[in-house]
C-alpha cells in the first residue's frame, strides 16, 4: 500500500526534504512506499490529514534559532484526534538565490518568514537596505524571482537543481547548527518504541499556582520536561495554552500516573502522542 504524505509545497521546501527523508526511512526500514502530496500552507497540510485526504503529514514544529512554528501549534490545538507518529530533526541550510549576477544589484529578498528570521544577521550585514517580502514557503520565493533580476530568494540549496536558479551565497543562516524539528502526524499511529511525549493544556483560572501545579506533577515524579512553551488562547488577553514535551514513553507507569494526575490541574488537555526521534545529518539530505 502506498502511503500519502502531505507537506508544505511546492517542491524544494524544507518540509518536502523532511517528507522525503521520512519516505526514505519508511522504505528502508518497513519496505513501505510514499506518495508526496504538496499543500499550499502548513494549516492545509494538517487539515488534509485530519480530513482523511492523506494518511500522514509532515510539519515543522520548532527551529533551533527562531523557536516554535506558531501556525503548527495553533492548528494542532484546533484539530482533534491528530497524533504524532515520529519526529525528525533536520539541519536547515539557507542559500541566497538570484537570476542577477551579484548581490550588489539586489533590491528585494523573498522567503518564508522563518527563513528570513533565521538569516536576519546575514541580511543586515550584506543587504541592509532592501525590502524583505514574506512568502508561503521558501520554494514559493524561488517562483517569485524567476522574472526579476533585482530580486533574491532564500531557500534550501537542494532547490537550486529543482528550479535551475543560481546560488549567490550559500550557508547564510546566522547559526551554523540551525535545525528544525518536524512531526509526522496521523489519525492512526502505529505503536513504536518512543522516547518523548508532547501535549498541550489550558488552565481554568488565572490564579497563583495554576501553572505551578501542573508542572509539579512532573517534578514530583522525577520526569524531565524538554520544552515548555506558551501561546495565547485567543479568547482574551493574558490567557494562555501551555505546550510541553516530556522525556519518556506512554507505557511507563510513572508517566501514565503523571498524565492522569495532570487532568486534575488542567481545563482542556490534548496528548499529541508518544514518539521516537530521528536525527538526520547534512549528508543524509544530500542523498535524497
Ligand atoms: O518554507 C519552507 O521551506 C518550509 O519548509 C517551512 C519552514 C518553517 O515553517 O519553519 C521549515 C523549516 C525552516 O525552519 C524554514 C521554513
Amino acid at each position: 500500500m502506498v502511503i500519502s504524505l502531505a507537506h508544505l509545497g511546492p517542491v524544494g521546501t524544507n518540509a518536502e526534504t523532511a517528507a522525503l527523508a521520512y519516505a526514505h526511512w519508511l522504505e528502508k526500514t518497513q519496505a513501505k512506499s510514499c506518495l508526496l502530496c504538496p499543500c499550499p500552507s502548513i494549516a492545509q497540510t494538517l487539515h488534509s490529514v485530519a480530513q482523511g485526504d492523506t494518511k500522514k503529514a509532515v510539519v515543522p514544529v520548532e527551529n533551533s534559532t527562531e523557536g516554535s512554528v506558531a501556525c503548527t501549534l495553533d492548528t494542532l490545538w484546533k484539530l482533534d484526534h491528530l497524533k504524532i507518529q515520529q519526529e525528525l530533526v533536520l539541519p536547515i541550510i539557507h542559500a541566497l538565490f538570484s537570476r542577477g549576477s551579484s548581490i550588489n544589484g539586489i533590491k528585494t529578498v523573498y522567503s518564508h518568514p522563518q527563513a528570513l528570521a533565521q538569516c536576519q544577521r546575514w541580511l543586515q550585514e550584506h543587504l541592509p537596505d532592501i525590502a524583505l517580502i514574506p512568502t508561503n514557503s521558501t520554494a514559493e520565493a524561488l517562483d517569485k524571482i524567476s522574472l526579476e533580476p533585482t530580486a533574491g530568494a532564500i531557500a534550501a540549496p537542494r532547490a537550486a537543481k529543482l528550479y535551475n536558479v543560481p546560488i549567490l551565497a550559500n550557508h547564510i543562516n546566522d547559526y551554523p547548527d540551525n535545525c528544525t524539528r518536524f512531526w509526522v502526524m496521523t489519525l492512526d499511529p502505529t505503536p513504536t518504541v518512543s522516547s518523548r511525549i508532547s501535549l498541550a493544556f489550558s488552565v481554568s483560572e488565572n490564579v497563583p499556582g495554576s501553572l505551578m501545579k501542573p508542572l509539579q506533577v512532573f517534578s514530583e515524579r522525577n520526569i524531565n520536561l524538554s520544552r515548555i512553551e506558551s501561546r495565547p488562547t485567543k479568547r482574551s488577553l493574558g490567557e494562555y495554552l501551555f505546550y510541553l514535551d516530556i522525556e519518556g514513553n506512554h507505557e511507563d507507569p510513572n508517566i501514565i500516573n503523571a498524565l492522569d494526575a495532570l487532568t486534575h490541574h488542567t481545563e482542556i488537555i490534548k496528548i499529541y502522542g508518544s514518539y521516537p526521534v530521528l536525527f538526520l545529518e547534512e549528508t543524509d539530505i544530500e542523498q535524497l
